[in-house]
């Protein structure tokens, strides 16, 4: 990978400010089933949460939920600061501008090109052109797909259209990234790629993430490596440390059954934990 950076300052996250995302005893149903109930946690400024848990747990319900696409039954989501869950459309749909979202299946428009695909936000705000192709060069370097710019999607690999889903998110420098399953479908090989490209958006700019993974090698690669700069790769992180900024949300049985940092999860003593994780 290349040392290319983004135009928006890298700042640290300053400590004790207040969370980006938070959930209150927020339940929900789905044709009389429960699938998320009673659950409460925050993400800190800063920080990357990966979500874990069986598949149906109801991981894509609660990035749905943090999003404002679906509201819940029972409960209050805030993020930023401001109640997502019982918002006017036009409210949401402003804060919506702060979030950027990378969708399981990469979700392009295949009528459009790489460059038309990553500018589409820019595009609706009435970006003018000038501005907005030098925007869609910078963050094509940054996810180090340049030659794909003028593309359709339908040529690009499994792992390439991932790069313009995460290009086409952070093109806005968003203040908080959604991740469902952004290594979903792909073989292990290229899902390191798209976790190495993860890993140097987290280090570069710091930005606050919700990131659902299937895969237990992605989300501990996450926690134990940090990107090189100097090296333009991503490589573990010295002396067997982890990365203090990323946590981990359990998910099983429409309820929470793990929050906390990776040794705690790495040192659970709790039975199911061990056996999903083993
Ligand atoms: N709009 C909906 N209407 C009805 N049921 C829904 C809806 N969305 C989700 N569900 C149900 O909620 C449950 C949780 O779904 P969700 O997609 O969040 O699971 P998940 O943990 O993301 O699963 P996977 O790991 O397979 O992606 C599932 O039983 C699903 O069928």
């Amino acid at each position: 990978m290349t040392t290319t950076t983004l135009a928006q300052p890298a700042e640290v996250p300053e400590t004790g400010s207040a969370p980006i995302v938070v959930f209150d005893d927020v339940s929900i149903t789905f044709d009389l089933k429960p699938v998320l109930h009673h659950i409460s946690f925050e993400v800190a400024q800063g920080e990357t949460l990966i979500i874990l848990g069986p598949a149906g747990c109801g991981k894509s319900v609660l990035m749905k939920l943090a999003n404002g696409l679906i509201e819940p039954d029972s409960g209050t989501i805030r993020v930023f600061g401001q109640d997502i869950s019982h918002m006017r459309e036009t409210d949401r749909f402003a804060l919506r501008k702060r979030i950027g979202m990378v969708f399981q299946e990469s979700a392009l428009f295949d009528s459009l090109s790489v460059e038309n695909n990553v500018a589409y936000r820019l595009n609706e705000e009435g970006v003018p052109y000038d501005e907005a192709h030098a925007k869609v060069e910078e963050v094509l370097r940054f996810v180090e797909l340049s030659q794909a710019i003028d593309k359709n999607p339908s040529e690009l690999s499994g792992g390439m259209r991932r790069r313009v889903s995460i290009a086409r998110a952070i093109i806005t420098a968003p203040d908080l990234i959604l991740y469902d399953s952004p290594t979903g479908g792909l073989d292990p090989i290229t899902s390191t790629t798209i976790i190495e490209l993860i890993v140097k958006q987290r280090d570069v700019s710091h930005t606050t993430s919700l990131l659902i993974t299937h895969r237990l090698q992605d989300a501990f690669t996450l926690a134990t490596h940090r990107w090189n700069p100097e090296a333009g790769h991503m490589e573990p992180i010295p002396d067997g440390k982890i990365d203090d900024s990323t946590r981990f949300l359990v998910l099983n049985d429409g309820g929470i059954v793990f929050h906390g940092s990776t040794q705690e999860l790495v040192h659970t003593t709790d039975p199911w934990l061990r056996e999903y994780l083993s």
